[in-house]
């Protein structure tokens, strides 16, 4: 799939009557009960909601990693639900960077051996060294996960997702292993990437307090959206308590 050429003005993703059903008959769990939604490109947008309610499983199809059962995504002008398998690898290694609450980063390898893993095969990838830096980890390149505390190897997970300058940063729980006083420098690199590289945030957390950083907050309920707020004003993340 070639990167999209002039789509600032797009959303970055929007979508109509999503849907997801896991399961059929009387197992059936409706993650997703029509979902219409649009992400603005270049924001920050968080997603709230009580467990269960469908924020990962909307976050993994607009992600490419799921599929919707009934409905419409587009991410710019790509319609994600009318894609074939080899195309959905395709967006989602040269469009998406995901960061998940575990850092699932090689233990054997360096920090910025990890972060080449991605870069060895992303179409069109940062330096390594650039990546680590712009998470304040350049310094500690040459230094295994098991030397890093929970919230540096996060940030290498961030350096990881962010070296193949993907158009969005998936991040589902990204604090939800850390202290809030680590989860707070995970946050404003995330601020930072967004505000340095303009890459779409699409974050899910059960730590509502991170709302007060995104441009807009989405609150979910039982499958569906109950409400989109806009934030007139923006926290710094070093500002947010929880
Ligand atoms: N692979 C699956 N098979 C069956 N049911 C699933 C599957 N994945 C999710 N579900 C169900 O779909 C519903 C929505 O799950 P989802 O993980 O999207 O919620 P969530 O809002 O992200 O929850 P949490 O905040 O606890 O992570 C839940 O009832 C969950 O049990």
């Amino acid at each position: 799939m070639p990167k999209p050429s002039d789509t600032k003005a797009l959303p970055a993703f929007r979508t109509a009557g999503l849907t997801k059903t896991y399961g059929e008959g009387k197992a059936a769990v409706h993650a997703l009960r029509g979902v219409d939604l649009e992400v603005p490109t270049g924001e920050v947008v968080v997603l709230l909601g009580p467990s269960g309610s469908g924020k990962s499983t909307l976050l993994n199809i607009l992600g490419g990693l799921d599929r919707a059962t009934s409905g419409d995504a587009y991410f710019t002008d790509h319609e994600l639900t009318a894609m074939a398998d080899r195309e959905l690898t395709l967006y989602r290694r040269d469009h998406v960077g995901f960061v998940f609450q575990f850092y699932n980063l090689m233990p054997s390898l360096t920090a910025e051996e990890n972060v080449e893993l991605v870069t060895e095969i992303a179409h069109n990838p940062m330096d390594p060294g650039k990546a680590l830096d712009l998470v304040g980890l350049g310094e500690r390149r040459h230094h295994f996960p098991a030397q890093l505390s929970g919230g540096e190897q996060q940030r290498v997970a961030i350096a990881r997702a962010i070296a193949k300058q993907p158009d969005v940063l998936f991040c589902d729980e990204p604090t939800g292993a850390l202290d809030s006083t680590t989860g707070r420098a995970v946050l404003k690199v995330l601020a930072d990437v967004n505000e340095a590289l303009g890459t779409t945030v699409l974050m899910v957390t059960h730590a509502a307090a991170t709302a007060a950083m995104a441009h807009r907050v989405i609150h979910f309920a039982d499958g569906a959206i109950r409400d989109v707020v806009r934030n007139a004003e923006r926290l710094p993340p070093e500002e947010i308590v929880w």
